[in-house]
């Protein structure tokens, strides 16, 4: 592939291609970290330049280094911590696969569809749908499509009456029938609002809604956006929900993987970005300072793809600090000797009391979340229950599942590691804006949950968008 680069580029560019770009740019010395298998340099050169700076290294900057690797275009990633992946991360503590908090892989996603490739993960089903606990038993939502005849059976249980049932295959048909844009774009109102507006009544809502989507926006009281309901909502209606049998940060890693070789430099922390402005006017191409205090310039411009704090930290002055809180949880996990059932299916706290939303038999779900003959147990609590020491969070977990699955089951699990994520995703109440140019400054290009929907399409499809949008702007076209 060759690259054409309009006057305005740099010329120097046209010599490489980006595994060239990093040969003749850097110095290869690794700096022997154990795990990942993509590798880490150092930076020791004395031409501290390259073409593109993506900073951080989550879902986004991986996919707008993706998206500049397949144009040949050389860039270098810098990611503050140890691994890639950002909240995307997994532990093998015991022999079990503890993801950084409970995660789903929806492969309805669209932007995900394309850019990752669903058989190297080897994904492993949830049952679609959920069993709901609710005045002492627990009790099945199905999805119809998928299974029938227990849809059929449920339509009758406590859950919700059956025109909320019947509602919720109508809600199917709204959103399979609009585009992404369109819901992403649509008039939006709380969730909570859309629900009761389409007809919901206060039992579904209680004792389904608000424990499955409160989980998956870490927001019981449903006051996210009614245009990423939409949005999950058909990625659910158009795909399974799964788990990679390596654990959730197989996804990331897939993405690392497939990049050349040194070009992300891992414990690499970015401390600051000059933007090169004299008196409003640009003079240079923006350059980012490492807290090692190295200084790299960027030759086509600087993808910022971290976390919202760090974002408004970064860019200060470019873009506007939005000061809502973010959305948080806790999530602990089990060890058990068995599973007290063995469907590999999703389990929600309709009841309204207690401070466990959600919970799951991780094993039941991905064997190879466990060593054999033992069982993951995860368990979700919404918010970050600062005002709980992990000793007396788990003690409540155990004593509200005691009363779910059984005293004698419950006291013999052991606790693993308890994870409270208090960034977990950006707070998206309404307004919000999730289709958002990703261009904040001259040279510089903003992705990340934080500039689309908070969830792991939202970051992928932001970081191409980031990558195109720099593309377009130094007119580099590929041929
Ligand atoms: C517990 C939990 C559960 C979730 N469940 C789901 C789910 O089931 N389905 C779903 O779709 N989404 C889920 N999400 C949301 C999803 O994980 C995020 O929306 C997505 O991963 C965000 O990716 P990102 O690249 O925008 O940000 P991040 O993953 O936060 O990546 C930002 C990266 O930037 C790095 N960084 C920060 N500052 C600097 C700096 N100064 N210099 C260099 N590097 C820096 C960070 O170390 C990090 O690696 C969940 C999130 C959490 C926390």
């Amino acid at each position: 592939m060759n690259l054409i680069l309009t006057p305005s580029s740099k010329p120097s560019l046209l010599l490489f291609r980006s595994n060239d770009f990093h040969k003749h740019h850097f110095n290869f010395k690794s700096r022997s970290l154990q795990t990942p298998t993509y590798s880490s340099v150092s930076y020791t050169q004395p031409e501290n330049k390259t073409g593109v700076i993506i900073i951080g290294g989550g879902l986004a900057g991986l996919a707008a280094a993706t998206r500049l690797n397949s144009d040949n275009i050389p860039f270098v990633l810098l990611e503050a911590s140890d691994a890639v992946g950002g909240r995307v991360r997994t532990d093998i503590v015991d022999g079990f696969l503890l993801d950084r908090g409970f995660q789903i892989f929806i492969t309805g996603y669209p932007e995900a569809q394309k850019v990752l490739d669903y058989n190297a993960l080897d994904l492993q089903k949830f049952y679609s749908g959920a069993f709901v606990y609710f005045n002492g038993g627990f009790h099945t939502v199905a999805d119809p499509v998928r299974h029938f005849s227990d849809a059929i059976m449920s339509l009758t249980n406590p859950i919700g009456s059956v025109l909320d049932k019947l509602l919720i295959g109508l809600t199917r048909i709204r959103v399979l029938s609009r585009s992404d844009e369109e819901i992403l774009s649509a008039n939006e109102v709380p969730i909570m609002d859309l629900l009761r507006n389409t007809g919901f009544s206060n039992l579904i809502i209680d004792r389904f809604f608000r424990p499955f989507f409160g989980g998956i926006f870490f927001d019981r009281d449903l006051e996210t956006t009614s245009r990423l309901f939409d949005f999950i909502f058909k990625c659910l209606a158009l795909g399974d929900n799964t788990l990679p049998a390596k654990g959730i940060s197989a996804i990331p890693e897939q993405l690392a993987n497939k990049l050349p070789s040194g070009s992300i430099l891992l414990n690499s922390k970015v401390v600051s970005i000059d933007f090169n402005e004299k008196n409003g006017s640009k003079s240079q191409n923006p350059t980012v300072k490492l807290q090692s205090g190295e200084i790299i310039r960027s030759e086509l411009g600087v993808i910022v793809a971290v976390e919202e704090p760090e974002a408004e930290k970064l860019l200060a002055g470019k873009i506007l600090v939005r000061k809502k809180p973010a959305r948080s949880t806790v999530c602990l996990y089990f060890s058990a000797d068995r599973a007290p059932v063995q469907e590999p299916v999703l389990f929600l706290n309709g009841s309204g009391k207690g401070i466990v939303n959600n919970m799951f038999f991780a094993t039941n779900v991905a064997r190879s979340y466990g060593p054999p003959g033992k069982t993951l147990v995860s368990v979700s609590v919404i918010g970050l229950c600062e005002d709980m020491s992990d000793e007396d969070l788990t003690a409540e977990v155990v004593r509200e599942l005691s009363d779910w699955f059984g005293e004698t089951i419950v006291r013999s699990w052991k606790h693993l590691r308890t994870y409270r994520v208090g960034f977990a995703q950006p707070d998206q109440r309404p307004p919000t804006d999730l289709l958002r140019s990703s261009k904040v400054g001259d040279g510089i290009y903003v992705c990340g949950d934080c500039w689309s929907s908070a969830s792991f399409d939202g970051a992928l499809s932001s970081g191409r968008k980031a990558a195109e949008a720099l593309l377009t702007d130094v007119a580099l076209v590929s041929m």
